[in-house]
This record gives C-alpha cells, sequence and structure tokens, in this order.
C-alpha cells in the first residue's frame, strides 16, 4: 500500500468508497506539500465546520506500531506494516479523518527511518510541523525505551523543542490558548513498572531536555509549561495480551471522544483557532516556515492566513453579489424606474456579508473586521451607480408626469393656473420622496449620509421644475394675450368697418371710443386671470404693454383692410353716388334736361373728396378722447420690428391719397358722362305733336282706304281677325308678343343712336378740364 500511495503521488483511494475515510499524502518524500488538501478536507466533509475540529499527530520511532494505534483509536485506514517483512510503511506524512469524528488525524514518518548518512533534516521538520500544527502530539514509544534518552528520541526532541521555540516561542503567553498537549503512549507496557513511575521518569527527561536546550535572549525564561502539557498513558502488549490491548486502547480512545471524561484530550486551550476551511493553508504556510526555517510569529501566520483566506471569502461573495447586481444595470442605463431596487439592492448586500461573516468571522477579528468593511466599501461602489441611476431616472419620471399633469391642467378654460402648478408640485415632491424613500433603503446605518445622497438630484429636479413652471406660465401669458387679442380683434370688427363706412365727421372718436373701451375690458381681464399665475409686477406690466401694442396693431390693421386701395375707392364711390344719384330724401334722381346737373356733381364730388383727407390719418375731433402709445420696444429681448406709433396714426401716405383721389375723379366723370347721356336719351324721344301733324297729313289717305272697296274688305277683314282674338282669348299673347318685339325693334334703334351720339364725346377725354365746366354742347356733338 506503501508503494501505490507513492505512485500515486500524494493521495490514495480510500478502500470502501467513502471519501470521508480516504487519506492523503500532505508532505511527500521530496518534503512538498499538497495542494489538494484543501479539497480533500471538502471530500471529509470538514470545510464548514469552522472551529469544530481537532488535529493530532504522532511522533516516535519507526515501526513501533504508530499507524496500528491511529487505527485504532480513530478508525482511520493508515499503512500497517505487514508482520512477515517488517519494511517501515510511513513515509512523509499523511492525514486521515478520523471515523465519525471532526478529526484531522497526521500519520507522521518514524523517526530513524532514514538511513545512516541520509539526510535527517526531514524528520526534524515533520516532528516541528507536526507539533506547531496540531493540538495533540502523540509521542509513541516502546516500555523499554523509558529512560533510554537516545532510544526515546529524546535528542530529536531536544532539537524540536530548539527550533520549535526559535520559530514560533515568541508569541505573548496565554494559558487559555496556543498550547499543545504532549501524549505520551508507553506500549508494550507489562505491567511491572507502574505507569507513575514511568511518566515521572519522562517527565524529569523532558524537563531536562527543555532546561538543556538553548533559548534565544528574550525566551531565557521560558518553562516548558508555559508551552506543553504532558500527559501519560500505557498499552499492554498488542500480540501477548491482546484482550489487554484492546480494552487500553478503547479506554485510550475514550479520551478522544468523550467529552464528558475527565481526560479528555482535545481542551479547547489546545486548538489552534482556525477555521477548517483556512486549515490546509495554514498548515502549508506552517510547512513552509519549517522548510525555509524563518523566524516567524505564529500569530502572524495567522494573520496572513485571515488575509488570505477573508479575501478568498469576500471575492466568492462578491462574485455572487456581481450577478445579482448586474441584473439591474441595464434597465437602469436605459432609464427604468426599477420597482424595489431599494430593497433589492439592500438584500444583495445583506446576503454577501452574511456570506462572508459566516465564514470570515472565525478568522483572526482585526484582519476580519478591514476585509468586512473593504467588502462593504467594493459593494457599495457597485451600487452606487445602479442608485444613482435609479435616482436619475426618478427625476426624469416625475418630472414627465408633471408636465403631462400641467398640460392637463390647463386644458379648457375654467382652470387656475397657480392652482394646477402648485398641487401638480406637490404630487411631484411626494412621488420623489417616496421613490427616494425606496432607493435609500440600500442604506445601512454604518453608512454615511454622503454616500447615499440624493440632494443634489433634488436640486436638480427643483431647478427643473422651476424652468417648466417658467415655461408654461409664459406659454400661458402669451395664450391669453393672443386669446384677448382675438377678442379685441372681434369686438371692434363690425363697429369700425361701420364707422369707416358711414365715414361722419367724427368717425376717428367714434372708433377710438369704441377701440378704448374694448382694450380696457381685456386689460381688466388680463389683470384679474394674472392674479392666479403669480407673475410679477414686472412681468404683468410687459405683458399689457404687448396687449396694448397689438391691440392697437389689431385696430390698424382693420382700417388697412377698410382703407385698402379697392375698398376706399368702393367707399369713395358709393358716398358719391349717395349725393350725386339720389335727393335729399334718398329718391333716384332722373335728370332732366333743365337740371343743374354740373353744380349737383360738384357739390357730391367735393363732398367726397373730403372723405380722403378725413381717412388719411387717426385724428379725433375731441383730442380727449387720442390714443397714444410708447415707441420704445416693449422689452428688450423681443426682436420686433420699430414701431413708431405716431406713423401708425397716418391711414393714408399724401402720395396714396393723390392716386386715390386721381382715381376717384375718374369714376365721379364717369357718374357725370352717364348723367348727361340719360338728359340726352330722354330728348331723343318723338314729340307728341308729330302724331298730330301725320294725322293731319295722313287724313286723304286714310278717306281713300275707307272709300277703296278692296281695302274696307281688309279692313273689315283685320277687324274680323282682332274679333276672333278676342274671342279666344288670344289678344294677352299676342299683346305680349307685339310688346316684346315693339321693345326689341326700340331697344335697337336707340343703341344705334346712343353708339352715334357717344363716339365724339369719348373721343376726347381730357382729366385736366375736369375742373372747368363741362358745355352741354360738348356731349351733343
Ligand atoms: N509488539 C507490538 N507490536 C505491535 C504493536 N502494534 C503494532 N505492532 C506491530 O508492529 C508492526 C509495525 O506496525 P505499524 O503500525 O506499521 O508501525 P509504524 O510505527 O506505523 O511503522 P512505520 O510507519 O513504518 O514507522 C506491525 O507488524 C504491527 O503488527 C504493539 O502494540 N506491540
Amino acid at each position: 500500500m506503501a508503494m501505490e500511495a507513492l505512485v500515486n503521488g500524494h493521495s490514495s483511494p480510500n478502500r470502501d468508497g467513502n471519501p470521508k475515510s480516504e487519506r492523503l499524502q500532505i508532505v511527500n518524500d521530496e518534503k512538498r506539500f499538497t495542494p489538494e488538501l484543501s479539497a480533500q478536507i471538502e471530500r471529509w466533509g470538514l470545510r464548514d465546520v469552522g472551529f469544530d475540529y481537532n488535529v493530532v499527530a504522532v511522533f516516535g520511532s519507526q515501526s513501533t506500531g504508530k499507524s496500528t494505534l491511529l487505527n485504532r483509536l480513530f478508525g482511520t485506514t493508515f499503512d500497517v506494516m505487514n508482520e512477515s517483512n517488517r519494511q517501515q510503511t510511513t513515509k512523509g506524512i499523511w492525514m486521515c479523518r478520523g471515523q465519525g469524528m471532526n478529526v484531522m488525524v497526521m500519520d507522521v514518518e518514524g523517526t530513524d527511518g532514514r538511513e545512516r548518512g541520509e539526510d535527517q533534516d526531514f524528520e526534524r521538520k515533520s516532528a516541528l510541523f507536526s507539533l506547531a500544527s496540531s493540538e495533540v502530539l502523540i509521542i509513541n514509544l516502546w516500555e523499554h525505551q523509558v529512560g533510554l534518552y537516545q532510544g526515546a528520541n529524546m535528542g530529536l526532541l531536544k532539537t524540536v523543542f530548539e527550533v520549535n521555540l526559535g520559530l514560533f516561542g515568541k508569541r505573548t503567553l496565554d494559558v487559555t490558548t496556543g498550547r499543545t498537549l504532549l501524549l505520551f503512549v508507553i506500549r508494550d507496557h507489562l505491567g511491572v513498572t507502574p505507569l507513575s513511575n514511568l511518566s515521572r521518569t519522562l517527565q524529569a527527561d523532558v524537563t531536562k531536555i527543555w532546561d538543556s536546550i538553548s533559548k534565544p535572549e528574550d525566551l531565557q525564561d521560558r518553562k516548558l509549561e508555559d508551552y506543553f502539557d504532558l500527559a501519560f498513558t500505557t498499552l499492554p502488549h498488542k500480540i501477548l495480551t491482546a484482550d489487554k490491548f484492546e480494552e487500553g486502547v478503547a479506554d485510550l480512545r475514550k479520551r478522544f471522544t468523550d467529552k464528558e471524561n475527565p481526560d479528555f484530550v482535545f481542551k479547547p486551550i489546545y486548538h489552534k483557532r482556525i477555521p477548517a476551511d483556512g486549515v490546509a493553508h495554514y498548515m502549508e504556510g506552517i510547512w513552509e516556515q519549517v522548510q525555509s526555517n524563518k523566524d516567524l510569529d505564529l500569530p502572524t501566520q495567522q494573520e496572513l492566513l485571515a488575509q488570505f483566506r477573508c479575501d478568498e471569502i469576500a471575492n466568492v461573495a462578491l462574485e455572487q453579489f456581481s450577478i445579482q447586481a448586474r441584473s439591474q444595470k441595464r434597465p437602469i442605463e436605459i432609464g427604468n424606474v426599477v420597482d424595489g431596487l431599494g430593497a433589492m439592492m439592500r438584500s444583495w448586500k445583506d446576503q454577501a456579508l452574511t456570506q462572508f461573516d459566516r465564514e470570515a468571522s472565525r478568522y483572526h477579528k482585526g484582519v476580519y473586521h478591514k476585509k468586512r468593511n473593504d467588502l462593504t466599501g467594493q459593494l457599495n461602489s457597485i451600487l452606487s451607480p445602479l442608485f444613482l441611476g435609479q435616482l436619475k431616472n426618478i427625476h426624469k419620471s416625475v418630472l414627465i408626469k408633471f408636465k403631462e399633469e400641467l398640460r392637463d391642467g390647463v386644458r379648457g378654460d375654467n382652470y387656475n393656473y397657480g392652482e394646477v402648478v402648485s398641487q401638480a408640485r406637490e404630487r411631484l415632491e411626494k412621488r420623489f420622496q417616496e421613490a427616494v424613500l425606496e432607493v435609500r433603503k440600500v442604506r445601512e446605518d454604518s453608512d454615511s449620509e454622503e454616500q447615499w445622497s440624493w440632494r443634489e438630484e433634488e436640486e436638480l429636479l427643483r431647478a427643473e421644475v422651476e424652468a417648466v413652471a417658467t415655461q408654461m406660465r409664459s406659454d400661458e401669458t402669451k395664450k391669453m394675450l393672443n386669446q384677448s387679442e382675438r377678442n379685441i380683434r372681434k369686438g371692434i370688427s363690425d363697429p369700425v368697418e361701420l364707422y369707416l363706412t358711414e365715414a361722419k365727421p367724427d368717425m376717428w372718436d367714434k372708433v377710438l371710443t369704441l377701440f378704448q373701451g374694448t382694450l380696457e375690458k381685456a386689460e381688466s381681464t388680463y389683470i384679474s386671470k394674472a392674479k392666479s399665475f403669480d407673475c410679477t409686477d414686472a412681468e404683468n406690466t410687459l405683458a399689457l404693454a404687448v396687449l396694448r401694442r397689438r391691440a392697437w396693431l389689431a385696430l390698424r390693421s382693420k382700417i388697412d383692410e377698410q382703407i385698402a386701395d379697392t375698398a376706399l375707392i368702393g367707399k369713395l364711390r358709393a358716398r358719391f353716388e349717395d349725393k350725386f344719384r339720389y335727393d335729399e330724401n334718398g329718391v333716384p334722381r332722373v335728370w332732366k334736361p333743365g337740371d343743374d346737373i354740373d353744380s349737383a356733381f360738384r357739390q357730391a364730388r367735393d363732398d367726397t373728396l373730403e372723405l380722403i383727407s378725413l381717412y388719411a390719418s387717426i385724428t379725433p375731433k375731441d383730442p380727449s378722447i387720442s390714443f397714444t402709445l410708447p415707441s420704445e420696444p416693449v422689452s428688450s429681448s423681443s426682436d420686433e420690428d420699430e414701431f413708431d406709433f405716431s406713423s401708425t396714426l397716418h391711414v393714408l401716405s399724401p402720395t396714396k391719397a393723390a392716386d386715390i383721389t386721381t382715381r376717384f375723379r375718374r369714376d365721379a366723370d364717369a357718374f357725370f358722362v352717364e348723367a348727361k347721356r340719360s338728359t340726352v336719351s330722354s330728348v331723343a324721344q318723338i314729340p307728341v305733336w308729330m302724331y298730330a301733324v301725320l294725322v293731319v297729313l295722313g287724313w286723304n289717305e286714310a278717306m281713300a282706304i275707307l272709300f277703296n272697296p278692296l281695302y274696307f274688305v281688309l279692313v273689315i277683314g283685320a277687324l274680323s281677325v282682332m274679333y276672333i282674338i278676342f274671342q279666344l282669348n288670344l289678344s294677352g299673347p299676342l299683346y305680349q308678343v307685339t310688346i316684346t318685339v315693339t321693345d326689341e325693334i326700340r331697344r335697337q334703334i336707340t343703341k344705334r343712336l346712343r353708339e352715334h351720339f357717344s363716339e365724339p364725346a369719348l373721343a376726347a377725354p381730357n382729366s385736366n378740364s375736369r375742373d372747368k365746366d363741362i358745355k352741354e354742347e360738348d356731349f351733343v356733338q
């Protein structure tokens, strides 16, 4: 079996297939420590037992039944020398778990195991290693070796004590921890010499050895008892008194298993206080120190171990934690508010720290606390971006909601803007605070306030809310101004059109009175509404100035529309027609040859021309009604065109007035010509006396018809036809036909006559002579 172990390097499979009874060569022939121990401890099921385990090792000469003893005491599976070939079996250091007990048992290569002349370094080192790493060191020896200084390896013990003191002896003495029990097991005890005698001899030998070792300067006064407790027991001969041997073993076993036994050996003071999951690393460290023979304090070794293990434990916890945190990274990055993130983060953190505490708290306290702080820092630094991202997303989402609420709130006409804003703001604050409270669940009492501060985000949010409210207020003001402007336009439109069409001398008085009344109404409506806006006085003054100007411009555009060329010419023509073609009673005039068309024309034309100067500028008759506006810009930021109020009072430029005058005169002249023609056409009718002349001149011809039989028959025929027509009631239609035909003939004649008479008059229009009297002869020609 020893050969099998060597071939396999460090490990040896168990015989019964149970991993718990597997044994492992932890230090091999080449003095190398196995990297497998940690995994093996896990397979033994001891990794998570914390401090609930013990370590025992054996020390003694080769082939003194060490392996046999261990297997009996602990149910281990160490190789035992075959009786027939009696060769050394145990090489290096082996470890096995005690059956049914949390004990790591080390079987150490026997002393004197190496050939003479061979490097005896190994036995010294393995003895040192067992002494430093186990709680109980069984020193196995035959009864006959007691008192034999050399035979009982006392020489080796001396060296081991010496080096042990040099390497590990500098710790501060503490009677409650860090001690080792040296349990002397005297084999093949015949019973002749009682145990008490043997113990005394051994005690004396060991003390002598201790006294004889050369101690470092500062450890001169250290005693054996400062580091070791001694215990002694015997076992009868295994072969000669097999039964007694078994009894002895069973009794001895109780000292390792029965905590109630007064001689129970695994006392807490012997425990090295290394958590089971750190044993492998700790032992490897001790082996390295033993190997290199460097001066080292065990406490320092324990601190190093604690650092190593705490880092390892923290990394495992951190890995799991990172996976959890990563799951919410993306949603936060794309702007989602993750529900319950605060509680989630807190639980990840708690899990990680609990996991860390469970294993790491068993290690050196100082190191553990430091590493826990480091881990907490790392956890927080992973959570911090999530926390800040969540805050930013909360900020965004509550702001969007705020804007929506404002938009909905100002829909329709019946709302109080100030209330809408303050209510929306209140709801936003509440939502933000609630969300912040949730995400801040991540904070632990020990964390600083700044670590999970939301103040900066809150300030940013407030500033943005203010900006939104201000923007909204300005939009609302604009909306209201537009509404007021529309109302003013509507209010003045019809009356202004009427006043300008009537064009009475007090036209502008009426227009301005109406305008000012409408404007005042609009201003007071604005002021009453603006109260709910929390606008400043300056903002109100500015808005009113804008309103006045826009109202004035609205009036001006209405006036412009009414005074546009075509509209103005229409108005002038209407006024002229009214004066020229109708008399003072509003009855249309029919010009007769004797009528004074010229002066009527002049009167009407001059009256109408006066209107042009009335329209030309907005000048009320009553100066108290006049309206004025400042010409400077309403606000420094506005990019409006330059506004010159006084120029807006001039409706018609002189050039335009002259142009309109000319065009009107042309129209008026046409009316005049038409009037003149109407008199000529009435003169062109055939006078009544002409018919008398015709009767006188046609008398003879009528008589001739009466007295001529042929004509007479024709007349009778004609009368008969007329009678028939009359009888058949055809006179009406016939009359209509006759009238139509006659009218057409007359129209044609009149047209021809007019064409004939009008040609010379149209051929000689002369605008320069319009002011002169126009003689009737000109037209007759
Ligand atoms: N006389 C006697 N022989 C024993 C006793 N226990 C074991 N043996 C025998 O001694 C021989 C050596 O036993 P091991 O248990 O292999 O001894 P060991 O000290 O582990 O040997 P190494 O590992 O080679 O150093 C075996 O043949 C055992 O049967 C005992 O109490 N008395």
